[in-house]
């Protein structure tokens, strides 16, 4: 049984706001939700599957359910942090393959931002090793700071090649009116700027953003019958990984598995990728992505990302083109969703023009979620561009 082009991803909403005081986090939710299906040209009563993560309020999916009026046959609200949205997509392609629904909706909102969960090591609710670990500085920062540090012990990585994914987010940013932070920065830019966590700089560091963010997936009779460019799902992996009471390697994450199992279902190789939405809380988590999803070796992924690979619309690579969770937005830290949105608008030929990747035809999104390990939860998405 395979999802590979059963479901198609009709709708896509990116929320505009980026500080939003005066909305409720349900409010966020009915929103989006209502904007990804005005985008597929459908309606809430179209709606029989719900998929929703830990950032919706109260009884999560249930209690969505309830404000925006839907009467659904099938739900997930399952939470993998960042890589939640991706994993949900796989989740909802899988649904729609198996009959369980037809017209899947996928909500993300939250309000980190405005809220007392800006500081970092606040941004999620508190995990059961909360007492032991945090309260010792151990927040989300420090730890993808022990994978850059090992990484750069390991490898010679160097803290100027972290900085250039910065600079290519930033190059995209600076065309995206609605991105947090337009300026464009150098390389010397973000080694100059003040240590977070080392060796993670502020601009090695993701934005911290209200918004949120929705997508619409259907079967492919309703694909057919819509007045709307599809995209076509075409491979799903995700890998939860045990991290405790052991030796890890953090440099290895659990991409190295999501990313196998996304390719051999979609049925494409690495050369055959036109685009890359890379979750981005930290410039190591790209450099770690793109390691273990297999577009350069281990220990490699410094040297790959010099020379402008990242940078759209002609580098070998282009990732993020809307300015990614590193420079655009990364509502309610849970990134992945962003990283779907702006795949779909490549594949759709929607993006900004200055970076629209010319012939786009096949992307991936990989999500990266967790709270105190690389390896905890990472899902991974291939795409496929349909010809209406
Ligand atoms: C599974 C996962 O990985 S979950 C990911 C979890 N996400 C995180 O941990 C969020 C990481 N980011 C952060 O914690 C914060 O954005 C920080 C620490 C990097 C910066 O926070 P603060 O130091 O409080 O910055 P503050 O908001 O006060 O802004 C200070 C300046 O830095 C700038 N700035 C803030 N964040 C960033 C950033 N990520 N990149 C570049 N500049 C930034 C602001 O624009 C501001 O500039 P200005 O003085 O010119 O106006």
């Amino acid at each position: 049984m395979t999802i590979r082009r059963k479901a198609f991803i009709a709708g896509a909403y990116e929320h505009p706001g980026r500080e939003l005081p005066d909305r409720s986090i349900a409010q966020i939710h009915a929103e989006v939700a209502l904007g990804a299906l005005a985008d597929a040209g459908l309606t809430l009563a179209d709606v029989d599957g719900y998929f929703t993560g830990g950032d919706a309020p109260g009884l999560g999916g249930l209690a969505m359910a309830d404000y925006l009026g839907l009467a659904v046959r099938y739900m997930d609200s399952s939470d993998m942090g960042g890589s939640v949205y991706l994993s949900h997509v796989g989740h909802a392609a899988a649904a729609i393959a198996t009959g369980k629904c037809s017209v899947a909706l996928i909500t993300l909102g939250g309000r980190p931002r405005t809220t007392a969960l800006r500081a970092p090591g606040q941004l999620m609710g508190a995990p059961p090793e909360a007492a032991f670990e945090p309260v010792f500085g151990m927040n989300v920062s420090a730890v993808y700071a022990l994978a850059a540090a090992r990484h750069i012990h390991e490898y010679g990585t160097t803290s100027e090649q972290l900085a250039e994914i910065k600079v290519a987010a930033s190059l995209h940013a600076q065309h995206n009116e609605r991105a947090l932070l337009r300026k464009v920065v150098t390389v010397e830019d973000v080694v100059n700027s003040p240590m977070v966590s080392s060796p993670l700089h502020r601009l090695d560091c993701c934005v911290v953003t209200d918004g949120g963010g929705a997508l619409v997936l259907v079967n492919e009779d309703i694909a057919k019958s819509l007045d709307r460019h599809c995209v076509a799902v075409l491979g799903h992996g995700e890998a939860i990984e045990h991290t405790k009471g052991g030796w890890q390697d953090v440099t290895v994450t659990g991409g190295v598995r999501s990313g196998r199992d996304a390719f051999e279902e979609a049925g494409v190789s690495r050369s055959n990728i036109d685009y890359v939405g890379l979750y981005d809380s930290f410039t190591i988590t790209v450099l770690l992505a793109l390691e273990d999803l297999g577009f350069c070796d281990k220990g490699e992924g410094g040297k790959f990302v010099l020379g402008g690979t990242l940078q759209a619309p002609f580098g070998k690579l282009p990732f993020n083109t809307d300015g990614g969770s590193l420079c655009n937005n990364h509502p309610a830290n849970r990134g992945g969703m962003t990283k779907m949105i702006e795949a779909v608008r490549q594949l759709r030929g929607e993006a900004h023009s200055a970076v629209q990747v010319p012939d786009c035809e096949i992307a991936l999104a990989h999500g990266t979620g967790g709270w105190l390990s690389t390896r905890m939860g990472n899902a991974t998405v291939i795409l496929g561009r349909e010809d209406a």
